[in-house]
């Protein structure tokens, strides 16, 4: 369905994402590993159409989206949902008014001016606040939420999208271990349940490992490892990391803790 062909971009001399070869024949959650600058952001900005490549193109179920433009290029950015580190929503914007952002592509000026919604769309945004465990916070503002609340809602307003394609950069980043293993299951179970494709770039081979079926690793903006957990051993990883026989995997890991650690803590009378 997607097929990325010697996709490169380069700003000035440096070659950020260089000839990447990808085939995606069918729906899979993907995980994209590789040390800071590998490349994996631009990559998936470029798949997103927000930066343009410099050659190279891919197409979707044949249709090249390398090129698009205007309102085509914006119909693919709603089919190819982008979900950030950093959540970018509006934080004194209650949860639901949030979710419903993520049908602006699709309404008017005016009725974005004045915040009209039909009533089928905010159904829709309840029903998917609520699928995300969060519904009982639709009415407030979304700064008030926690890291992993806020991200769920992030992911919220890219399925009001009904994108066929997710990508998450850096998804847990800014998450405890607690919240991202919650939204790490949460992108797993709208890749399983409603067969969408999820592409992530991550910075824990664990997370990698756990959550996705197949594993791609980037090194100085090359495709260096493609295969599946099981082959992403840690010498593979220490070649994708560029990393000494001294590489240690608990230095890209942030191991997801169960609460049970926490409950053997006495809690003082
Ligand atoms: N807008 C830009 N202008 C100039 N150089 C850029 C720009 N965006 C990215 N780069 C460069 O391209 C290379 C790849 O960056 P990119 O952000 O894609 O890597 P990354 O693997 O996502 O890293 P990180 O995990 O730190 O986000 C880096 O050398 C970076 O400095």
């Amino acid at each position: 369905m997607l097929e990325i062909t010697n996709l490169t971009k380069t700003f000035g001399a440096n070659t950020a994402v260089d000839n990447a070869t990808l085939s995606f024949q069918r729906s899979a959650m993907i995980g994209i590993i590789g040390r800071s600058g590998a490349g994996k952001s631009t990559l998936l900005r470029m798949l997103n159409r927000l930066t343009d490549s410099s050659s190279g193109s891919f197409t979707v179920e044949g249709h090249d989206m390398t090129h698009l433009r205007g309102a085509a290029r914006r119909r693919w950015q709603s089919q190819c949902a982008m979900i950030f580190q950093q959540f970018n929503l509006v934080p004194r914007m209650d949860v639901v008014s949030n979710v419903l952002h993520g049908t602006l592509n699709r309404r008017s000026t005016m009725a974005t001016m004045f915040n009209l919604y039909p009533t089928s769309d905010v159904h829709r945004a309840i029903e998917i606040l609520d699928r995300l465990g969060i519904v009982e916070h639709a009415p407030k503002r979304a700064e008030a939420l926690s890291g992993g609340q806020q991200q769920r809602v992030a992911i919220a307003r890219a399925l009001m999208q009904d994108p066929k394609i997710i990508l998450a950069d850096e998804p847990i980043a800014s998450l405890d271990p607690m919240n991202a293993q919650v939204v790490m299951q949460a992108l797993r179970r709208i890749h399983e349940e409603d067969g969408r494709m999820v592409i992530a770039n991550l910075h824990t081979l664990d997370t990698a490992r756990r959550y996705c079926d197949r594993v791609i690793g980037m090194r100085d903006g090359r495709v260096v490892f493609d295969g599946t957990p099981e082959q992403l051993t840690t010498g593979v990883a220490r070649d994708i990391y560029g990393a000494g026989s001294d590489f240690s995997e608990a230095a890209t890991s942030t191991a997801i803790e169960t609460l049970d650690s926490t409950d053997t803590h006495a809690v003082p009378a």
